[in-house]
């Protein structure tokens, strides 16, 4: 074949389009046999079946958000809220880039930065999210990212429908109810928006499209959590620290 033959925007023909569709098919009978051969019980499968697992029962439909109560004690959200007037933290907006947050990193405050992940690991990671989505309790997950997100009806209001870059999500309510009006999590094919008291929380497949609802008046605090396996949270961390020493 000479150059002058090879057309690279040329469409597939039939034969190579049903070639391609049969291949496709025939992957995923491949992979739902394999998922069918694993042990039913998650910490009897490795970390990468559970995740197989997880894309498998959720890839076309994200289950409905599940909110566990009172996660944190009134005590445990001051004390969180404190660390920020205490640290004088400034607010961010540039950390999330499609769909920016006014947020501050729980790793930039010194006294929650180790002991609030460690809780949360605890509390939530291991007693509700790894059960609740297929995971081992204490070797596949972690935190992608942890931070702390203000609404404030004369500052950013609320937050747009979007998805998150993980494989599930959460808020806690770090404030009370009574310091605002509106606010709360709204989920695609959910009527109303999901609205928790202080210390309560919502998980979500992160696939599931979602947004803050605006806040009328006052001021809403939340902490936000990010959940992914461990593998995915190294490799990338270990790829954006090569990338910045090569700066
Ligand atoms: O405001 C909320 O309830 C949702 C926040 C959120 O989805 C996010 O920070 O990614
Ligand atoms: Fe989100």
């Amino acid at each position: 074949m000479s150059e002058v033959d090879i057309d690279l925007f040329s469409d597939l023909t039939e034969e190579e389009v049903r070639a391609n569709e049969a291949r496709t098919q025939h992957l995923k009978s491949q992979r739902l046999e394999s998922i069918e051969q694993f042990s039913k019980d998650p910490t009897e499968r490795t970390l990468m079946q559970n995740r197989l697992v997880f894309r498998h029962t959720y890839g076309h439909a994200s289950p409905p958000p599940l909110t566990v109560p009172s996660l944190l004690t009134t005590e445990e959200c001051q004390d969180i809220l404190s660390e920020i007037s205490l640290q004088n933290s400034e607010w961010l907006t540039s950390r999330h880039s499609a769909f920016a947050t006014t947020d501050i990193p729980v790793s930039s405050l010194p006294n929650l930065a180790v002991s609030l992940p460690a809780l949360l690991h605890d509390r939530l990671l291991s007693r509700w999210i790894a059960p609740q989505f297929g995971f081992h309790p204490t070797r596949d997950l972690a935190f992608r990212d942890l931070f702390i997100v203000r609404y404030a009806h004369d500052a950013q209001r609320g937050l747009q429908m979007h998805t998150d870059g993980c494989l599930v999500s959460f808020n806690v309510l770090l404030n009370s109810h009574t310091e605002f009006e509106g606010g709360g999590t709204i989920f695609e094919g959910v009527e109303k928006p999901v609205q928790i008291q202080q210390g309560d929380c919502v998980i979500h497949d992160a696939h599931l499209q979602h947004g803050g609802m605006e806040v009328s008046s006052g001021v809403r605090l939340i902490l936000v959590g990010f959940v992914d396996t461990v593998d995915t949270i190294t490799k990338d961390n270990i790829g954006r620290s090569m990338a910045a020493r090569t700066m």
